[in-house]
């Protein structure tokens, strides 16, 4: 595996590669890897001649009083991680080679953008629209992978693919939990002993709409309702919100049928947590993705 910090590098080594023919997967992420990022690593593998992974912690998709100064970061592990799964080449960018001027050209994202989390966190999508866009530039991939925890930022590059005709793929991959059903992230390392077992409130509650769903109730006010509820009512957990929408507008879904999703973020202590459970419901029938 080669570990490339520079651009200039970056781009000959894939010029290269794709002189010769082959194939480009990317998968880019902010380090402090886990089993999550790495099974998009495997998907990338599966797909393409060569991988490509990017850590770099963006400073633009931080607001103000988030958490980009402690943000984990371990770089030797994160490497060697990759090395064993895979992974053909790692950039590594500093903050200077990414933004070596300030950004007068931003990827503004806005309906999709306001929604959701969009709501705490009012320039985040502007700032993960615009590295990403300035990593597929970077890397020109042919296909992209991105976990479905993140199901906003799944719709939001999706949209700004079509939107802004970036020739590649996008890939979405199941969320990767822990045995106690706990989305695997990075900042599930800020969560203390006592708060970690009230964590998992986020996966349970969306378990427990799933039921319902199968049951066959359909109404996406009452399951959003249901699923904030169960997770505000959990000691050491405050709900940021709870809502079912539209998987590609992100929409609220007050009838649910077709691709749909049930959306959760909660503060845990330190620790911000999303989840989500998608589903695509055709009349009776109700399958997970
Ligand atoms: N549990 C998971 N399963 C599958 N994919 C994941 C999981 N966690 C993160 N990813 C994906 O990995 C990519 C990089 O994400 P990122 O580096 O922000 O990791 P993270 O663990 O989600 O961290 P954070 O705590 O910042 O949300 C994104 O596409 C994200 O959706
Ligand atoms: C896609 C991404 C790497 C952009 O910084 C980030 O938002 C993430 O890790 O999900
Ligand atoms: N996984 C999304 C990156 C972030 O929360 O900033």
């Amino acid at each position: 595996m080669r570990r490339i910090d520079s651009i200039v590098e970056l781009r000959g080594v894939i010029r290269a590669a794709k002189q010769s023919g082959k194939t480009v997967g990317f998968v880019p992420t902010m380090g402090y890897l886990h089993e999550g990022h790495l099974s998009l690593v495997d998907a990338a593998r599966r797909d393409n001649d060569l991988v490509v992974v990017s850590i770099f912690v963006n400073p633009l998709q931080f607001g103000p009083n988030e958490d980009l100064d402690r943000y984990p970061r371990d770089l030797d592990r994160d490497s060697s991680l990759l090395e064993q799964r895979g992974c053909d080449v790692l950039f590594a960018p500093s903050v200077e080679e990414m933004y070596p001027r300030p950004m007068e050209t931003m990827v503004e994202v806005t309906d999709l953008g306001r929604r959701l989390c969009g709501k705490t966190r009012l320039t985040h999508f502007r700032g993960v629209a615009t590295v990403v866009s300035k990593l597929f530039h970077i890397v020109t991939p042919d296909r992209a992978y991105f976990g479905r925890k993140d199901g906003q930022q799944v719709a939001v590059i999706r949209r700004m693919v079509q939107d802004l005709n970036f020739p590649v793929e996008i890939v979405d991959v199941p969320t990767v939990r822990e045995p106690d059903g706990l989305a695997m992230s990075s900042r599930n390392l800020y969560l203390t002993p006592e708060e970690r077992p009230h964590a998992t409130v986020l996966y349970r509650a969306l378990q427990h709409a799933k039921e319902r769903i199968l049951a066959g109730e359909r109404d996406g006010r009452t399951l959003a309702n249901f699923v904030g509820e169960i997770v505000a009512s959990e000691p050491m957990v405050k709900l940021d919100y709870a809502e079912t929408v539209y998987l590609d507008d992100l929409k609220p879904a007050d009838v649910l049928e077709g691709r749909v999703m049930i959306a959760v973020a909660a503060y845990v202590g330190k620790a911000r947590l999303i989840d989500n459970l998608q589903l695509i419901i055709e009349g009776g029938t109700v399958r997970e993705i």
